[in-house]
C-alpha cells in the first residue's frame, strides 16, 4: 500500500519567529525618514507624552537627522543591503536547517519585513503553534514588549490566532553566555588577547536606555549587569581586566551609564593601551556596532592615547550567524517549542 502522506509531508504547523529591530529600506534620507517615523513613534520607544514628543520628532528630529544618519547608513551597507537585515535572515535560514519539522521565520519591528506581513503568511500557510523569539537577550520595553506589542496587534487581525509562546529574553542563559564567551575566545585565540603586555581591556557595550525608563522599573539595566559578570566569569576575567558601558545614547536626557564613548577616551588617556570591545546585546552586527563602534569609537579611542604612544583598538564582531550562535538560540527555542510539534 502506497501512504502518499508519507511521501508529501504537510507543511509544519510549529513555526519560530525571529523579531530585530529593523533598518531603513536604502540608505537615503528618504527611506531613513520612513524608518524613523515608524521606529521614534512607537510609545515603547519614547515614553515620552506624545503633546510634547511629537511637536519634537515632525519640527526638528525627522527634518535633521534622516540626512545624517542616511550617510552613515551608507558607510555600513552591503551588496545584500543593511547588515542587520543579512544576519538575521541568515540566523534564521541556520536555524531552519537545525530545528527539524519547524518553519524559521524572521521579521522586524520596524520597516521591512513586517511582523505583521510575516504573522499574516505564517497563519495562512496553517500555522497553529508560533514561538516568538525577539533577539534581545536584555529585557527592555523599548525592544522585547514592543516587538510583542506587534505580534499582538499582528494576531488581533486574524481569525485562526495560533497557540503563542514568546522568549521573553535569555540574559543570564548558560547557552548564550557560552556562546558570547565562545566567541570572545576564539577570537583572542587567532588575534591574541589585550591583557597580554598588562595594559588592556575589554569592554562590554550595551546599547543604552533613558534612565527615566530604568527608573520607572524596567529590568534592563540589572539584565546588562548580569550578562556582562556572567561573560567577564565566563572568561576567567579578573576585576581590573573588563568594564562595562552602555552607548547610542539619543537626544539630551540622560541614559544609563556609563557612557561608552567618554569612558573609553578616559581609559585611554589613563594608560589603557589596548582595547577589546564586545556588544554581547546585539545579535546581530548593525549600524551600531560597525559604526558607533568599531568606527567612531575607535577613532575616539586612538585619538585620546598620549601622543606618540600608540595604541590598538579591537572590535569583537556580534554572534551574527556563526555556529555558536546557532547551538544557543537551538537550545534556548528547543526548551519552548511543544514537544508533539506535528
Ligand atoms: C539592542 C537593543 C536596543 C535597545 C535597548 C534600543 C533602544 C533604543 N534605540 C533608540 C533609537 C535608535 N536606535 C537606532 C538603531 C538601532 N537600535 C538597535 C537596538 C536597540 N535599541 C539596533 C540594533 C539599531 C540598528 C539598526 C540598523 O539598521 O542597523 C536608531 C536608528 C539609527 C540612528 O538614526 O541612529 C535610533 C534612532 C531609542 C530612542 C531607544 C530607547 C529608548
Ligand atoms: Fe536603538
Ligand atoms: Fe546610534
Amino acid at each position: 500500500m502506497t501512504n502518499q502522506a508519507a511521501h508529501t509531508p504537510e507543511p509544519s504547523r510549529t513555526a519560530v519567529l525571529l523579531i530585530n529591530t529593523g533598518s531603513p529600506e536604502a540608505p537615503t534620507a528618504p527611506a531613513v525618514r520612513d524608518y524613523l517615523a515608524q521606529f521614534l513613534s512607537d510609545r515603547r520607544v519614547v515614553e515620552l507624552p506624545p503633546t510634547k514628543w511629537l511637536p519634537i520628532l515632525h519640527g526638528i528630529i525627522l527634518r535633521t537627522r534622516p540626512a545624517k544618519s542616511a550617510a552613515r547608513y551608507r558607510g555600513v551597507w552591503t551588496d545584500e543591503g543593511s547588515p542587520l537585515i543579512v544576519h538575521t535572515r541568515r540566523t534564521a535560514e541556520a536555524l531552519g536547517l537545525r530545528l527539524e519539522g519547524v518553519r524559521v521565520a524572521w521579521a522586524m519591528c520596524y520597516g521591512k519585513p513586517s511582523i505583521e506581513s510575516v504573522v499574516r503568511e505564517l497563519v495562512e500557510s496553517g500555522v497553529e503553534r508560533l514561538l516568538v523569539l525577539p533577539m534581545f537577550a536584555q529585557y527592555a520595553a523599548q525592544t522585547n514588549a514592543a516587538a510583542c506589542d506587534a505580534v499582538f496587534r499582528a494576531l488581533m487581525k486574524e481569525r485562526r490566532v495560533p497557540a503563542l509562546r514568546v522568549v521573553r529574553g535569555y540574559h543570564r542563559e548558560p547557552a548564550y553566555v557560552r556562546a558570547v564567551a565562545r566567541h570572545v575566545e576564539d577570537f583572542w585565540a587567532r588575534e591574541g588577547r589585550p591583557f597580554d603586555a598588562g595594559d588592556g581591556k575589554l569592554m562590554v557595550s550595551f546599547h543604552g536606555i533613558p534612565q527615566a525608563s530604568s527608573d520607572l522599573g524596567d529590568p534592563y539595566e540589572k539584565e546588562c549587569r548580569e550578562t556582562a559578570r556572567a561573560l567577564a566569569d565566563a572568561l576567567g576575567l579578573a576585576d581590573d581586566q573588563w568594564v562595562m558601558s552602555f552607548q547610542s545614547r539619543f537626544g539630551r536626557d540622560e541614559w544609563l551609564k556609563p557612557y561608552t564613548l567618554p569612558l573609553a577616551e578616559e581609559l585611554a588617556r589613563s594608560g589603557v593601551k589596548r582595547l577589546d570591545v564586545v556588544c554581547p546585546g546585539f545579535a546581530a552586527d548593525c549600524l551600531e556596532t560597525i559604526e558607533e563602534i568599531d568606527d567612531e569609537l575607535r577613532e575616539a579611542f586612538l585619538a585620546a592615547r598620549p601622543a606618540g604612544d600608540e595604541g590598538r583598538f579591537r572590535y569583537i564582531p556580534a554572534l551574527n550567524a556563526s555556529a555558536e550562535a546557532i547551538d544557543a538560540y537551538v537550545e534556548i527555542l528547543e526548551r519552548e517549542l511543544w514537544s508533539d510539534k506535528a
